[in-house]
């Protein structure tokens, strides 16, 4: 727990840090902690104060970070342990310009197929995503929710439906190749969320995701799992944001042995 204090205590420090960077102009680029502030001064609302500014910071380093890094990590071990997927990746992946930018793998089917399986499965954040009813109460499948109540759903059973996912375990990333989602699989695929609170980040999110996971699987053809990284130590704990029990997917490159995640 005292480890998690410091951590949290670094963020805020660091969001802080970047807030006051930005309210003083040393940083000439814009970004979005100074569009934050042009923003609230171009329709005149009151100044976000420093203690704001950081928490905005600080909220986006929690909310942007580990997020994309355990999705990545459990995308790479998926990868790793499904040879057939693994090979129609490398070979796609394989297939574009040494200086390919984002709007090429865009293009490339299998990976998006890819990314998209890993979202179903291995989401960073499956759980609970509370709201809470609005004052003329909520009317659902015959069922009157009064005002005020707290209502959720969550991604992690509506992606494992086997009514709308058939063999739901299975990381199949064929089941998206190519393919429109059902209209039953558009509504429950969630793993961004929904509505006006849906994931600020997801094209970033989705834009970070292509780039790792074609540079990876460009680059690292030798690569296999460590002997130490089985579906047990991947066994996924959530905390709100899942991480592998053993926090890590070990690889080793030849018999170099290297901790990925
Ligand atoms: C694979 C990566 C990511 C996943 C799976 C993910 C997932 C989520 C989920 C499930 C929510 C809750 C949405 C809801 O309540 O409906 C959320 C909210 C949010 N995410 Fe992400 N996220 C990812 C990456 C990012 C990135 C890269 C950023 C920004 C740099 C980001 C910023 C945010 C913010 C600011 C919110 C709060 C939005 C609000 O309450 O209005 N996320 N994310």
């Amino acid at each position: 727990m005292r480890g998690f204090d410091v951590s949290l205590q670094n963020v805020v420090e660091y969001g802080t840090f970047i807030g006051a960077k930005a309210k003083s102009k040393e940083v000439k680029r814009e970004n979005v902690i100074s569009g934050m502030i042009t923003a609230t001064q171009d329709e005149g609302t009151i100044a976000l104060s420093d203690s704001a500014l950081g928490a905005q910071a600080s909220a986006l380093i929690v909310a942007g970070s580990g997020t994309t890094a355990v999705t990545l990590t459990y995308a790479v071990w998926a990868i790793l342990s499904h040879p057939v997927a693994r090979k129609k990746l490398e070979e796609e992946v394989a297939g574009i310009p040494e200086d390919y930018n984002d709007t090429q793998l865009e293009k490339l089917p299998y990976l998006k197929a890819v990314i998209m399986e890993t979202l179903r499965l291995y989401g960073a954040a499956p759980g609970s995503l509370p709201r809470t009813t609005p004052e003329q109460g909520f009317q659902i499948k015959g069922f009157f929710v009064p005002a005020g109540t707290t209502v959720t759903t969550q991604a992690y059973t509506l992606h494992r439906d086997a009514a709308i996912f058939p063999e739901p375990e299975k990381f199949d990333p064929d089941r998206f190749y190519q393919k429109d989602m059902t209209a039953a699989q558009k509504s429950a695929f969630t793993p961004f969320g929904g509505g006006t609170r849906v994931c600020l980040g997801i094209h970033l999110a989705e834009m970070e995701l292509r780039h790792g996971l074609a540079e990876f699987f460009r680059e690292c053809r030798d690569i296999t799992l460590s002997e130490s990284t089985t579906p047990e130590s991947m066994a996924m704990e959530n905390y709100f944001l899942i991480s592998p029990k053993s926090k890590r997917c070990s690889i080793k490159a030849k018999e170099l042995a290297v901790a990925n995640g």
